[in-house]
């Protein structure tokens, strides 16, 4: 790689201008969807495609007048807040009827990068171009602001999260400490990387001493087009290297952006050279960034890598429990269990939920109940329905009554081991097509009739004892839907 681009570079990277504003778009779609769920983004978002920009406004389009004004009143707000979150320029979005632009080829465009899955083409010449993006740039701070929300109180630390919030409190409170610079953040998606990274920057800019510049790898190569585009690489390249600390979130959106991955190479290097602190964050460890150059690569491993694991049961638990807390709902203890246990991906779309669960009962004025609790959240559920096996249901079982897995197959009898036993069959025959003599082996290879005991057994005290049927049934729930 060289140190300046070519006019030709410059030209092909300025035409993706318009498609980082389909990248901003896409995930503010993945926001919307794990906000509002499948069905009512497939309803009434995903029907949405993007107009212009127009100074602080972008239109946005849909292909009736019904769907224009029913997402209107239901989502224009948080499309605004979201296409803001994203492009700090943007204040308003105008919904309109029509269609999407159509894609306009530019001049010069043949078979090169603007055929290529990142370059999308825009209209115009080269100088309405440049002058276009001028303005764009001057429009654009820097960096994107700080989500307030993000705070190291609002962070709940567990074990899979503990030592990267370690590290993270420790670059808060003296930057550029040796073995913490860079400090790269990795994990998957929604286990709160970015929260850290702002709470880092809360942190730091409260005395109003240090500066801070906070943005995604897609808003660094969205700054650096624009800036080629208008000519004024030497001021982005100055504005980025004149802050205290620089943070740049998902990185491995720069795999395959070779001349953007340089320009963050120059810069990281300077940076780091002059004593400044860098936090970068990307979805895997440095090593396992394949598509970033090596130089890079080592450069960003040889700080403090610290990993987010993925949650276990106690801290979804615990961040349930706090966002319900801070939202004002009585949440009953067997949702929030019912929750963690269902929605184990990332955290992103466990908060979603538990939102619209609290949003459900502000608007109807109506207790959040475990049956509530399946209608409202039908369609996430659904989505994160799985087969049920036997080992499973025997380990949610005995979990749940604090006895060993090994009891479900061993030979006690005393009750405390025997009747989570024979609710685990019972659910092994509501929850599986397994048969009565296959479920049997299954339990320390027991006879059949020991199985359809237990099934009738199990089913007459859920006819007496309610507590237990409510047992059994969040157990059911937890299992299957
Ligand atoms: N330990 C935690 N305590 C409280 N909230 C959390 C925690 N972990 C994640 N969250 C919340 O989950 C949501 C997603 O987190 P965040 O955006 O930081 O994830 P990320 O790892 O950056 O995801 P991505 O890979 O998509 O960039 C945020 O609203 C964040 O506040």
């Amino acid at each position: 790689m060289t140190g300046e681009l070519s006019g030709y570079d410059a030209v092909a990277e300025a035409r993706s201008v318009r498609n980082v504003l389909d990248i901003h778009w896409s995930r503010i779609c993945s926001r919307l969807q794990a906000e509002v769920g499948e069905v009512e983004y497939r309803t009434w978002l995903k029907q949405i495609s993007i107009g212009p920009v127009d100074g602080d406004e972008i239109t946005l389009n849909l292909p009736t007048r019904f769907l224009r004004d029913w997402v209107r009143t239901q989502y224009g707000d948080r499309l605004s807040a979201l296409w803001n979150a994203e492009l700090p320029s943007i204040r308003r979005v105008e919904l309109q009827v029509g269609r999407p632009d159509p894609v306009v080829e530019p001049e010069g465009a043949s078979g090169d990068e603007a055929g290529s899955a990142d370059v999308a083409p825009v209209a115009g010449t080269v100088d309405e171009r440049v002058a276009e993006a001028r303005s764009e740039l001057s429009r654009h701070d820097l960096a994107a602001p700080l989500d307030p929300r993000f705070t190291f109180d609002t962070f709940v630390v567990g074990k899979p999260n503990e030592f990267a919030y370690a590290c993270a409190r420790r670059v808060a409170e003296r930057p550029s400490s040796p073995g913490f610079n860079p400090l790269f953040l990795y994990g998957g998606v929604g286990l709160g990387k970015t929260h850290l990274m702002h709470a880092i920057g809360s942190e730091l800019t409260r005395g109003g001493k240090v500066s801070v510049a906070y943005m995604s790898a897609e808003k660094f190569m969205y700054r650096f087009i624009a800036a080629i585009r208008s000519q004024s690489t030497m001021e982005f390249k100055e504005q980025l290297r004149s802050v205290d600390v620089l943070m740049i979130d998902d990185l491995q959106f720069l795999i395959g952006k070779d001349n953007t991955q340089e320009e963050f190479f120059h810069t990281f290097n300077a940076l780091v050279d002059a004593g400044r602190q860098i936090v970068v964050s990307a979805d895997k460890s440095p090593s396992d960034l394949s598509g970033l150059e090596d130089r890079l690569r080592t450069r960003l491993g040889c700080g403090m890598v610290a990993d987010i694991h993925a949650t276990t049961f106690e801290l979804r638990i615990s961040i349930l429990e706090s966002k319900a807390a801070a939202s004002g709902v009585p949440v009953p203890a067997k949702v929030l269990e019912f929750l963690a246990h269902k929605i184990t991906s990332n955290v992103r779309e466990l908060e979603g939920a538990l939102n619209r669960l609290i949003a459900h009962a502000n608007l109807f004025g109506r207790p959040v109940t475990l049956e509530a609790t399946q209608d409202v959240l039908h369609d996430i559920l659904k989505a994160h329905d799985r087969r049920v096996t036997i080992e499973e249901i025997q380990r949610k079982v005995a979990e749940h009554w604090n006895i060993r897995l090994t009891d479900m197959s061993s030979a006690r009898r005393a009750r405390a081991v025997a009747r989570p036993r024979q609710v685990a069959m019972y659910l092994a025959k509501q929850l599986t097509s397994r048969s009565l003599p296959e479920i049997g082996r299954k339990f320390g290879n027991r006879d059949h009739t020991t199985v359809m005991h237990a099934v009738a057994r199990v089913t007459e005290l859920m006819e007496r004892d309610s507590a237990f049927a409510e047992d059994v049934e969040l157990l059911r729930r937890m299992l299957e839907s």
